[in-house]
């Protein structure tokens, strides 16, 4: 297992390139399973999550090729398989989204439950609802959703829940339907642009979908898909998340290969927190455009709200909490999406941040400066808060269990590197443990001497008596390792 160790401090500045979008990607690799013939799909980064989707689909008769200029191709050379496997579905999300085209095109599905980041409650049941609506039979079966269809007919389905809809249970549905007989309706689609990239990329293919990008699509079926070239989209987390770092350590950091349009919610609150943002060579379509982040005055608290689309996204509230833990004043944060995605506020609180948790809120009350920490990535983005928060802590980050952060982004630490920043991969052994940080006994904590040191140096507050960096105690046992 890998770790980083972050130096802070170093203000970001010069120009990098954003990479494909991972929640497009994968579904778009799903997707390929429905048509017939090769499909290729341009910019697919390279994620641990894309090669699990490659052995998902591998294991389900297609053949998965990289070619040497990084595009994926894909075709179907057995369809004899219908079974997607609990060791790799579990592995993350998007696997599930191989259901729709499983029963579109084989008229049957053994998918077992999806694992992915542990970030709250995360049912199928939409998923199952529209393609149950579309006339499949549909049970759960010792953790596998065993599902057959003779025929998939159109039908109205609406697919709303208790927190909005649903972004891979949007593609499921939508890629079946394309294929089904007759016309189908969705309400309360997912409007996320990963989705409408899913579905650019099926009409590119023959299919019919219309009101891509809006709450309600119709789809009407056609007998066949055939594959396409297709480019997928800039990943707009990996864009607020590089964007975020740059205004974490006060920099000046041009983004390319970017869709402003997509981030629009993210340039809009980083501009309310006083970070200035602008977009480069705006008379262009968004796809040639850039964004250039600088920090030139003293940012400002604030409150945010993560929602659906066109809202802030919950994959970018860990990062924002990470970069409003140190804007001095008070910010409250809500996930409206995964009420519950809040595992970084105890590790941030290990590296000074004073939060405190209420239902779907995080109240925070930002300090001047973090401090590094000995941490641990919980899950996809709260690993990437983290890595923001240590390029802006004073001292030394150790960010333990980064493998989360490889199913997502494609070579961070070598792009912050390249904008100046103190990144290093390291095995996760002692030896390799920063000295400010060296462990004991073999115990992730600090020695004696320095907790003494700490005790009684300069960091006091005169006036309140109280230590400047007050944080919360973690709730997360440490000693839980993999
Ligand atoms: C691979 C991928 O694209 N992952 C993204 C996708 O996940 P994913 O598609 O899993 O997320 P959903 O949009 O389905 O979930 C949104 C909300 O709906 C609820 N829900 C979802 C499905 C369902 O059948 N029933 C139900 O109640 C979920 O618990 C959650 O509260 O969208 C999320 C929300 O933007 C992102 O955080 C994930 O990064
Ligand atoms: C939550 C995420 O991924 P997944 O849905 O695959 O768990 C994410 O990309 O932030």
């Amino acid at each position: 297992m890998d770790m980083f160790i972050v130096r802070g401090g170093e203000r970001l500045s010069g120009s990098v390139s954003v990479s494909g979008a991972k929640n497009s990607a994968l579904p778009l690799m799903a997707a390929a399973m429905a048509c017939e013939g090769e499909t290729t799909l341009c910019s697919i980064p390279d994620l641990v999550d894309v090669k699990t989707q490659s052995q998902v689909l591998g294991s389900l008769g297609m053949d998965v090729n990289r070619d040497p200029d990084g595009a994926l191709s894909l075709k179907t050379v057995d369809e004899t398989s219908c079974i997607a496997d609990y060791e790799l579905v579990r592995r993350m999300r998007a696997s599930v989204c191989v259901l729709g085209p499983l029963l579109a095109k084989r008229r049957m599905a053994c998918v077992s439950l999806p694992g992915g980041c542990n970030i709250g409650d995360r049912p199928i049941d939409l998923h199952l609802k529209g393609l149950s609506a579309l006339g499949a039979q549909i049970r759960v079966d010792r953790g596998y959703v065993i599902a057959r269809a003779d025929r998939l007919r159109g039908a109205n389905i609406f697919l709303g829940g208790a927190f909005g809809s649903t972004v891979t249970g949007t593609c499921n549905v939508m890629i079946a339907a394309a294929l089904a007989e007759g016309t189908t309706t969705i309400e309360s689609a997912a409007c996320e642009p990963e989705v409408v990239d899913v579905g650019n990329f099926l009409n590119a293919a023959g299919a019919k979908i219309k009101g891509l990008g809006t709450p309600f699509l119709t789809i009407e079926g056609v007998e066949q898909l055939n594959g396409v070239k297709h480019e997928v989209i800039p990943d707009r987390i990996e864009a607020a998340t590089l964007m975020i770092a740059a205004a974490i350590t006060g920099g000046d950091v041009c983004l390319n290969k970017v869709r402003p349009d997509h981030i629009t919610a993210v340039i809009e609150k980083l501009r309310e927190i006083g970070v200035t943002v602008q977009l480069e060579f705006p008379d262009q379509p968004a796809k040639k455009q850039s964004v250039t982040v600088q920090v030139t005055q003293p940012l400002r608290s604030i409150d945010c709200i993560a929602l659906p689309y066109p809202g802030i996204p919950t994959d970018v509230q860990a990062q924002l909490m990470s970069l409003l833990a140190c804007i001095p004043g008070i910010s409250i944060v809500t996930d409206k999406v995964f009420p519950d995605r809040f595992m970084h506020a105890s590790e941030l609180a290990r590296m000074g941040a004073n939060i405190r948790r209420e239902s779907a809120s995080a109240i925070l009350n930002g300090v001047s400066r973090l401090s590094g920490a000995c941490v641990m990535a919980s899950d996809l983005r709260a690993s990437a808060a983290l890595v923001l928060a240590g390029l802006a802590a004073e001292g030394e980050t150790v960010i333990r269990r980064i493998y989360h952060l490889d199913r997502g982004y494609e070579r961070l630490e070598e792009k912050l590197i390249s904008l100046g920043a103190h990144v290093e991969r390291v095995r996760d052994e002692p030896q390799n443990m920063p000295d400010s940080l060296k462990l004991t006994d073999g115990e992730s904590r600090p020695s004696h001497s320095e907790l003494l040191a700490a005790l009684t140096g300069p960091h006091w507050n005169q006036n309140t008596g109280q230590h400047n960096s007050e944080s919360m105690t973690s709730s997360q046992d440490h000693a839980d390792e993999d």
